[in-house]
């Protein structure tokens, strides 16, 4: 459904030294700088996957989307989305997709935002009856309910989060590019917007690549990431194998039985080699890091030395992982691939 043959995005800013001087400078001489905002990345995503896309700030996860979206054209590469060339800009095209960011709105600030879906009726050429449908349902999955009568300004955030989704999606698109859906939402409003996007991906059959930078969206929804970091492709595969390959250990915590010492449990887990990152601030709660194909023996081990209340064997959060994830890629940003596909000859399609 989308296909990425070693796409690049470049960017040519221009620099000038700061005062009065290097201005009246630049005027005759301007210098520029290349910014590799996307550096040659190759990916394929199937009909109906939901792919988390994830990176810190600057990675080029913007970027990637814009491109894929035909806002912005391509510096090197192939790119194709249902058999379209995002930067020919087809109706038929945009039809088949919609682009959701949540730092950006698409609803008219001073009327209620069934105003603003009219206008994307017409601009999308939606009929009636079909508008008619999309809307009802979309109301209902998103409780939208009086909400879409009121001012857009008078909404709450996850209010029009909620308008906005539906706004982009009232032409029914197949392909959904979601940038930050559930930025700044709580965490009830989060959970509104999850379970809505996995309803949608489920009635339509669509294909979601979605950025986020709460892990609780990307585990809740996506069975496949790809990290991106300085315009490279990391890692591209599935969150458990990322889990596993980035985070060895495992975290244990034990809920001992009051009456033992903090010292007590110290120097027997100081017994255990493989035990680190000892913790003990909250005793009778002790935490304790063990590489993953030693957590069973050290348990069984534990709980035969010590009254255990409680055993709980954790894995590490999204983000640690993440971090460690790019802590272990050499700075080349060297691609690191579960299920790369043969490479094809590109063609240069781009242009500044
Ligand atoms: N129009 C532009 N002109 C010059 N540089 C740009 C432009 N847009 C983005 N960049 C640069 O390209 C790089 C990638 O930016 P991009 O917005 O794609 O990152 P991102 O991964 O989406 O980050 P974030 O999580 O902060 O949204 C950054 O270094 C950014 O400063």
């Amino acid at each position: 459904m989308i296909h990425v043959e070693h796409l690049s995005k470049h960017y040519r800013v221009h620099e000038r030294e700061p005062g009065l001087l290097a201005s009246l400078r630049s005027l005759v001489s301007r210098s520029y700088r290349v910014v590799k905002a996307v550096d040659d990345i190759s990916f394929h995503i199937p009909a109906g996957q939901i792919v988390g896309f994830l990176g810190p700030n600057g990675a080029g996860k913007t970027t990637t989307m814009k491109v894929l979206t035909g806002l912005l054209h391509p510096t090197a590469g192939r790119v194709e989305v249902a058999g379209f060339k995002p930067q020919e800009h087809r109706n038929a095209f945009k039809r088949r997709i919609s682009l959701v960011m949540g730092q950006k709105s698409q609803l008219i600030w001073d009327v209620p935002a069934s105003d603003s879906f009219l206008v994307n009726k017409a601009i999308y050429e939606i009929d009636d009856e079909t508008y008619r449908k999309s809307l009802g349902e979309l109301a209902e999955l998103l409780e939208l309910g009086r909400v879409l009568h009121k001012p857009v300004r008078q909404l709450s955030l996850g209010e029009r989060m909620k308008c906005e989704l539906a706004a982009s999606l009232l032409h029914r698109p197949d392909i959904l590019f979601l940038d930050e859906p559930t930025i700044g939402l709580d965490v009830q409003m989060q959970e509104v917007v999850r379970r809505f996007i996995l309803e949608y991906n489920r009635s339509v059959g669509a294909t979601v690549l979605l950025t986020s930078h709460y892990m609780g969206d990307v585990t809740a929804l996506c069975e496949r990431v790809m990290v991106i970091g300085g315009g490279r492709l990391l890692y591209d595969g599935g969150i458990a194998e990322l889990v596993d390959r980035h985070s060895p250990r495992k975290r244990i915590k034990l809920q001992l039985a009051e009456g033992g010492s903090a010292e007590a449990i110290r120097a027997r887990l100081a017994r255990e080699p493989a035990v680190t990152n000892v913790m003990l601030d909250d005793y009778p709660v002790a935490l304790f890091e063990v590489p993953r194909e030693q957590v069973s023996a050290v348990s069984a081990k534990l709980l035969a030395d010590f009254p255990v209340l409680d055993l709980t064997i954790e894995d590490p959060s999204m983000e640690t992982v993440i971090g460690q994830a790019f802590a272990q890629t050499d700075g080349a940003g060297a691609l690191r691939k579960e299920n790369r596909q043969e490479e094809r000859e590109t063609s240069e399609v781009g242009r500044e």
